[in-house]
């Protein structure tokens, strides 16, 4: 079951505004980012389902993350159908995210109060997730979509809670962009997590970028 609801699970989202995406198919590898993460401020990681036997190294960090990561709530992304949505709540998954919007995800997701993050790509998309119960919408391909679509949408419905994910990187002048733009919370992946400090095992590496990427959010939320 999951450890934290999809009101607990948002209101850690909203307390730091970043959720790192990571994936990889080594599960020690991925305990440590992980830890590094939470290390340096993150309450809320998504690990994406990429490869064969994702799910067994989800199950291994969800574990793992119980123990170590009191306050961490680990959820996946990737998720683009129910039964795979179905497996990962089996396993622990405390908000499932997508690349699209699948109504019958919402379904499986608001049955078990897990929360549901589709990734949407225009305002229309966002009001029909938002009517399945979505309350965090995510805003994919963000590099592609732009500040300007968040700014666009939050006038005629400054209700909405999004995430803009995809091309997001750790500077300070992208995170402003989107914070200011009025985004609930960012998610990064390929740029927090360069291959080659994963291959060098830096670990401290992470934990100081996440720590100043949540600086750089609270200082522009401020
Ligand atoms: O599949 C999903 O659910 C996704 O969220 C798609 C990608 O994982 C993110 O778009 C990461 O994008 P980068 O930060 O540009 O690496």
């Amino acid at each position: 079951m999951a450890k934290f609801d999809k009101i607990a699970v948002l209101a850690k989202i909203g307390q730091t505004g970043m959720v790192p995406v990571f994936y990889h198919k080594d599960a020690e590898t991925a305990k440590k980012v992980v830890k590094a993460c939470y290390d340096g401020g993150v309450r809320a990681f998504e690990f994406t389902n990429r490869g064969d036997f994702a799910h067994e190294v989800f199950a291994e960090v969800v574990k793992f993350a119980a123990k170590e990561c009191p306050e961490l709530a680990m959820g996946v992304g990737s998720v683009v159908d129910p039964a795979t949505a179905a497996l990962y709540i089996q396993l622990g998954a405390c908000f499932i995210v997508g690349p699209l919007f699948n109504p019958e995800v919402s379904k499986i997701c608001n049955r078990r109060l897990v929360a549901y993050t589709p990734g949407c790509g225009s305002v229309s998309e966002i009001g029909a997730a938002q009517e399945t119960g979505c309350d965090l919408c995510k805003v994919f391909p963000g590099d592609v979509l732009g500040p300007n679509l968040v700014k666009g949408l939050m006038a005629p419905m400054p209700w909405s809670k999004l995430m803009v994910t995809g091309g997001v990187s750790p500077d300070e002048e992208n995170l402003k962009s989107w914070i200011k733009a009025g985004v609930y919370c960012v998610g990064m992946g390929s740029k927090l997590f360069p291959k080659d400090v994963i291959a060098a095992e830096n670990w401290q590496a992470i934990t100081d970028k996440c720590a100043e990427a949540l600086g750089y959010i609270a200082k522009a939320r401020a």
